[in-house]
């Protein structure tokens, strides 16, 4: 299983949190957030990161052009659009990036809407669900209703995300089967800040599967 630390900001801790046996990273490119990083910040966590780590860059509403711009200029292996883009946006960014893989987050707050999921497969590499805020895009610490999830199965893999904890993370598998999960404030002192305290005891829980 996939599994993807948000919000690092600090490149000594994306290394630690790659030999932990995270598989992803994500890189908060949204300028309102707590998470916030600048390319430079980026460009110094992924270049110390083994090339097998998925680097991700985390967009809401952004323009073509301005992703494209971080993507290249930081070394991001993968995109994710966090904000209301719809799936022609996410077909133009294949486009203008056909090497990058993009990630399509959903902030779910009925059944109704997760049904729009089916709109975005053919664009996208994978859909991230994630817990709807009315006020925050992301990293707000609550969980999505998983029962609503039990028969998602969209045509392209998806990860789930949403208040996700080391406490937490058997129960939401023994209710829903992702091809990965995403974590971030669960795995947190303060935003930004991740606890690698936390991120080792989630792989501990994560191992006691297999
Ligand atoms: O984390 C943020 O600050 C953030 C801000 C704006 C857009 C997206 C953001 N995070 C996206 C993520 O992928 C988080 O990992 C996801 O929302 C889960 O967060 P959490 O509930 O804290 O585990």
């Amino acid at each position: 299983m996939r599994v993807k630390i948000c919000g690092i900001t600090q490149p000594q801790q994306s290394i630690a949190i790659a030999s932990l046996g995270a598989t992803a990273l994500g890189f908060i490119c949204v300028p309102t957030s707590p998470r916030y990083v600048t390319t430079s910040q980026i460009r110094a966590a992924v270049a110390e990161l083994p090339a097998n780590i998925d680097t991700i860059g985390v967009f809401a509403n952004a323009s073509i052009p301005e992703i494209s711009q971080i993507v290249v200029d930081s070394g991001l292996t993968g995109v994710q659009l966090h904000g209301d883009e719809l799936p022609d946006f996410c077909y133009q960014l294949r486009q203008a990036l056909p090497n990058v893989e993009i990630l399509k987050a959903m902030r779910i707050n009925s059944l109704e809407h997760l049904d729009t999921a089916a709109d975005y497969t053919e664009y996208v590499n994978a859909l991230l669900l994630d817990t709807y805020h009315p006020q925050q895009l992301g990293g707000t610490g609550k969980t999505l209703d998983w029962t609503m999830l039990e028969q998602f199965n969209p045509n392209c893999p998806w990860f789930l995300a949403g208040g996700l904890t080391a406490d937490n993370i058997l129960e939401a598998l023994s209710q829903v089967n992702p091809s990965g999960i995403d974590l971030s404030s669960g795995v947190e002192r303060t935003p930004g800040d991740k606890d690698l305290d936390k991120v080792a005891k989630l792989f501990e829980k994560l191992g006691s599967r297999e």
